[in-house]
Parts: C-alpha cells; sequence; structure tokens
C-alpha cells in the first residue's frame, strides 16, 4: 500500500516553551491558507487514544434504548442523537450516530457503561492541555494578549461551550447519493478530531472557507485517517474572531459509492468561546456578538430548528 502524504503541515508540539514563536508561526501559516494541519508530539500517547476509542466503541454498541436514556437536547447540543444531523450542504441527514458531551452535561451511570466517565473525562482534560496551547499561540499571533483565548473557552466557568463529540459511522455497502457528514465548517473556535488507521473518509477543501457558499461542486481532499496525529481545524467562531484571518474550511466524510465501507469512529473535540464571552476581531470587521447567539443560531439550524437552506447569518457566512 503505498502511503499518501497528508495534504496538510504535520506541526510538532515538542519542547513547546522554548519553541512557542516557532509554532506559533507554523500555526499561523497552516490556519491562515489550508485551516487544517495536524499536530505530532502533541502528549497524548497512541495507547491513550486508543484507550478512548474501546470506551467510546463499547459506548455505541449500548442498545439504542440505553442510549436513548440521554437524547440530544437542542437547548445544549448535548446527548445522542441518531441519523439527525441535517448539514444544510445537502438537506440530508448524515449518516451517523454521535454522543456530544461537556464536563457537567448528562453522562451514561456506572452501571450502564463502567469507567465510561471516568476515562472520558481524563481524555478531555488531555484535549484541554493542548488546546490551551493552539490557543496561546493564535492569541498572541493575533495581537490579543497570551491568555485571551484561554480565557474565553475556560472549561470551568459554568457558561462554556465546549464540547466532546464522539461519532459512529455505521459500516455500508454501496453508499452513492448519500453522505457520513456532508460539507461543512465548523461552528465553533478550533476542533481537534482524532482517528483510526483504516478508517478513512474525511476530506478537506483548503481554499473554501466558510463565509462562501457551501463549495458545492469543489475538490475535496482525502485526509488519510491514522491513529495518533490530532487533525485540527479552525471554526466560524474564530474565523469572525480574527477578522477572517484565520479560515474555518469546508470539510465533508465519505463512505464508498460502490463496495463496503467499514464502521468510522472518530472523536472531535470542540473548542468553542464561552456563552456569555462577547467576540470581536482586533480590526473590529464583524459588530461585537456573544459566542452564545453565534454558536446557538448556527448550531440550532443544523438539527431540524429554524432550518433554512443556505440560511445565512447576519454576522457571517453560511450556516
Ligand atoms: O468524523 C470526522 O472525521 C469529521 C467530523 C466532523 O467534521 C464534525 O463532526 O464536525
Ligand atoms: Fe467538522
Amino acid at each position: 500500500m503505498t502511503d499518501i502524504k497528508p495534504p496538510v503541515p504535520a506541526i510538532s508540539l515538542k519542547d513547546f516553551e522554548s519553541r512557542k514563536d516557532e509554532i506559533t508561526k507554523e500555526l499561523l501559516e497552516a490556519a491562515e491558507t489550508a485551516g487544517f494541519f495536524t499536530l505530532v508530539d502533541h502528549g497524548i500517547s497512541i495507547e491513550e487514544i486508543n484507550d478512548q476509542f474501546a470506551l467510546s466503541r463499547e459506548y455505541f454498541n449500548l442498545p439504542h434504548e440505553v442510549k436513548a436514556k440521554i437524547p440530544h437536547d437542542i437547548r445544549n447540543n448535548n446527548g445522542w442523537e441518531y441519523k439527525s444531523q441535517i448539514r444544510p450542504s445537502t438537506g440530508q441527514a448524515d449518516q451517523k450516530e454521535s454522543f456530544w458531551l461537556q464536563h457537567d452535561s448528562k453522562w451514561p451511570s456506572d452501571e450502564d457503561l463502567p469507567n465510561f466517565r471516568a476515562g472520558t473525562k481524563k481524555f478531555m482534560s488531555k484535549c484541554e492541555g493542548i488546546s490551551e496551547k493552539i490557543l496561546a499561540c493564535f492569541s498572541v499571533g493575533l495581537g490579543f494578549s497570551e491568555d485571551h483565548l484561554i480565557k474565553a473557552m475556560d472549561v470551568t466557568a459554568p457558561d462554556n461551550l465546549t464540547q466532546l463529540r464522539l461519532i459512529h459511522y455505521m459500516a455500508s455497502e454501496n453508499a452513492a447519493g448519500t453522505w457520513r457528514a456532508g460539507n461543512h465548517t465548523d461552528v465553533g473556535c478550533l476542533t481537534l478530531l482524532f482517528q483510526r488507521d483504516g478508517e478513512d473518509g474525511l476530506e478537506i477543501c483548503p481554499g473554501r472557507e466558510s463565509h462562501t457558499d457551501h463549495a458545492i461542486g469543489d475538490t475535496f481532499t482525502p485526509l488519510p485517517a491514522k491513529t495518533g496525529p490530532i487533525v485540527v481545524n479552525i471554526g466560524d467562531m474564530l474565523m469572525a474572531w480574527s477578522d477572517d484571518r484565520l479560515k474555518a474550511n469546508f470539510h465533508r466524510v465519505r463512505a464508498k459509492d460502490t463496495g463496503k465501507s467499514p464502521d468510522r469512529y472518530s472523536i472531535a473535540y470542540f473548542n468553542t468561546g464561552r456563552k456569555n464571552v462577547v467576540m470581536q476581531g482586533p480590526l473590529k470587521k464583524y459588530p461585537p456578538i456573544t459566542c452564545g447567539d453565534y454558536f446557538l443560531g448556527k448550531t440550532k439550524s443544523q438539527f431540524g430548528h429554524n432550518f433554512k437552506k443556505n440560511q445565512v447569518n447576519p454576522t457571517v457566512g453560511t450556516v
């Protein structure tokens, strides 16, 4: 098998403190162009990643009635959803199930799923540590104080909106005409995505950013799935917050048009500004808006509430 080189830069976080300036440069360059990069030497071991995927698989293997004890709640976007997310770009439900979590959201009991809560929270903390490093670099790069974006996404604050999302795309056959995840940009600030060897399907579209349209008909490039490197991308909120300097680019997940596609599991950690924090870029390109208004407005449109195809957010771009 040929080893396909990922079409985005791999950025090492090794010796972060002493190499911060150099890393900041690399992160900015990637975020201002592809809007995607991978992180290596980030401090989460392959074993820790595999352990979290094992917990995720155990969760999705539960009977539907058990998962339905914590249904997706549009008010806070937490809980379990099954084939219910409609992307404005496709008008169809994504062929997947997912479980959205926050530290203080509803969790499956230890009787239903032993060790899930403790293990997953530990994983979330690891994601927080990595996110803080990247957010510190972006803060400085954008001309804010180093802790500007970190404070705005502080997961210990009661109004925090940052979430972990476990995702399971079911195995399929001859999937032409369906989408595992239709073209979209992420709503929040900074997404950390974990994938597993052999479970390809993610495709990205550098140069096609959220404030244009849905990238329909554009050429997407596969980003092969690998256990270890973290795929990172910029979301709409950080694009607006940076006066469009950092790009929230389109991506999607596909199964094979013909033949079998195995199950795909992915884990996304979505850093999002806190509900009551007012976001505005250093150049004030857009009017100030609270992260809560921005985020909930966009999220609702994807779960059948206030859904309008090609809806345009008055502040910035498409949803
Ligand atoms: O599963 C993936 O690889 C991508 C998921 C994604 O893009 C999302 O949930 O926003
Ligand atoms: Fe996404």
